[in-house]
């Protein structure tokens, strides 16, 4: 008996679900989830990655089981899975969403593709986002994105299950992966049930918190939507989130909150893809600059003293320590204190954007190649075509957490800090360290670097290659190639620097 197996990837759910409604309206389905070793002992993967997958897939397996099949958990590298499961059971078809992913990832999914062209099984991919594969013009992408989003999500045929031909299996413990043992003790929990909770009660109440909380560390956890992690492994799609948002601006009367929060929140659902779509057009930014005149710009000043200050959260500045502190227990920080840790590690650190990456890859429970990897390099300035963006701590401490409540509640050592000290605590004097029990090298540290002068110096390294006539020349074809169409340039009247992106607001 011929069947389809549906390869669950980053896709754990059953709702618009191209993927699965392809395999079912066609005969009878084998649903599949594989964990890959050789994937999650990359140096990108983390043990609360795993933990929130398996999350997922536990729900998808009891839908499943509701609609009389199972999710079938088999441990393996993809290819030699299929090997088995074609000797045992032969089949014709595979199903899944496009990824995508990391470098091993693409490099698997290269490999899946010629074990079907070797066994004669067509592999169906699905979009999961607004990506579009093979791009061929940066210009067509923005219309593509909205027939995604806009188009109805798929409906799902009753579909009729197969089982699998060996026993179940137990999914490994992360520890056998290799995975560390620790993991943030309060990150957000993985599954469809908790995903649903996470989007209606921000499109009842946070969103309206949205537009003018996200900035600050101290309110954004809850004026975000924290949808992140659901995205990223699917257990929403992204069209699912866009219907029931716009649907929601619909009904709310003209004047609330919300409304403004939600058209906010839907023009960062359009970022996702378009960062996402970087990274499907050029795969190699993941590893290089993506302006390669920027090439040697850091890589040869490797700091391990600056790189195990900032893992540690032993930068001395004490935003930075916090949002380091933070993470480590929740998994999650908002963008704006993303960008400032990328920032500092950039600028006054000077460490390059790849070893910094791969560790918050690791911090971050949404981690989405795509995104990050973009991300990563443009607050770096290596994009070459966005305005450089340097974050000064002490400056976003004073802006976004003025009376320190943030730092104090992630840096217990800060509690007993005068406030007129709070944003450079390294200068309180001698005596006055003494008195209040906090002594600078020892409770807390001191600055690797002295901020504004290390920074203008990484300022003007960046800006002199980025003054070099082949370096200039070169960008054209990155904004060409990777630029938003969102907000184009008047024709001829560039703001002066900007190209692309650069009205890229937070
Ligand atoms: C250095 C750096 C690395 C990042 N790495 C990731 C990552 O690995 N995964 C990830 O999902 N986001 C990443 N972001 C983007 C952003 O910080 C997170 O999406 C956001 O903080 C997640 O919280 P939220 O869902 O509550 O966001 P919301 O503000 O509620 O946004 C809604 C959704 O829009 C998308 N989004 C929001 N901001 C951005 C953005 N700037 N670029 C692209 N998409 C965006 C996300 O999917 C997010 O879930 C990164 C940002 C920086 C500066």
């Amino acid at each position: 008996m011929d069947y389809g197996v549906v390869w669950f990837k980053r896709d754990f759910r059953v709702v618009d679900h191209a993927a699965l409604a392809a395999a079912a309206r066609r005969g009878p389905v084998l649903c599949l989830c594989v964990v890959e070793p050789s994937l999650w002992a990359q140096p990108d993967a983390a043990t609360q990655h795993y933990h929130f997958m398996l999350e997922g897939a536990r729900e998808l397996h009891a839908e499943l089981r509701r609609l009389g099949g199972r999710l079938h958990l088999v441990v393996g590298d993809m290819p030699a899975v299929l090997d088995r499961l074609h000797a045992l059971a032969p089949f014709s078809t595979l199903y899944s969403h496009e990824e995508t992913g990391n470098g091993a990832s693409y490099a698997r999914d290269r490999a899946v593709a010629r074990w079907c062209r070797e066994h004669g099984v067509r592999w169906h991919e699905f979009p999961q986002f607004g990506v579009v594969r093979r791009l061929t013009d940066r210009d067509r992408w923005q219309p593509a994105w909205e027939a995604h989003v806009g188009a109805p999500q798929v409906l799902q045929p009753a579909p009729v299950f197969v089982p699998l031909p060996w026993p179940a299996e137990r999914a490994p413990a992360a520890a056998s992966l290799g995975l560390p043992a620790v993991e943030p003790a309060l990150r957000q929990r993985g599954g469809r049930e908790a995903a649903l909770a996470c989007l209606h009660d921000f499109l009842d109440v946070r969103s309206g918190h949205y537009r003018g909380g996200i900035s600050s560390p101290l309110s954004a956890p809850t004026a975000c939507s924290r949808l992140s992690p659901y995205l990223a492994w699917g257990q929403l799609s992204l069209r699912e989130v866009v219907h029931a948002t716009r649907e929601r601006i619909a009904r709310l009367p003209e004047g609330d909150r919300r409304r403004a929060g939600l058209s906010a929140f839907v023009s960062r659902l359009y970022w996702h893809c378009h960062f996402i779509q970087r990274l499907e057009s050029e795969p190699a930014l993941e590893f290089e600059n993506l302006h390669r005149g920027y090439d040697g710009l850091r890589e040869n000043d490797w700091s391990p003293v600056h790189f195990e200050a900032l893992v540690a959260g032993r930068t001395g500045w004490p935003l930075v320590d916090a949002c380091v502190a933070m993470l480590r227990e929740t998994g999650w920080i908002n963008f704006r204190m993303r960008a400032m840790l990328v920032s500092v590690a950039a600028y006054p650190l000077w460490l390059h954007w790849r070893p910094v990456g791969l560790w918050l890859a690791r911090q971050f429970l949404d981690y989405e190649p795509g995104i990050h990897w973009s991300q990563m390099q443009m607050q770096s300035g290596t994009t070459g075509i966005n305005t450089t963006r340097v974050y000064n701590p002490i400056k976003q401490a004073r802006d976004h957490d003025p009376q320190g409540r943030f730092v104090r509640r992630w840096l217990p050592a800060l509690r007993r800090v005068p406030d007129t000290w709070l944003f450079e605590p390294w200068r309180m004097p001698p005596d006055l360290q003494v008195r209040c029990g906090v002594r600078v090298g020892e409770d807390i540290p001191a600055p690797p670097v002295e901020l504004e002068s290390a920074t203008r110096a990484a300022k003007s390294r960046l800006h002199a290659l980025r003054a070099r006539p082949e370096v200039r020349a070169a960008k054209a074809a990155i904004v060409e190639r990777h630029g938003s169409r969102k907000r184009p340039a008047r024709r001829g009247r560039r703001p002066s620097g900007s190209a692309g992106q650069l009205q890229f607001e937070f």
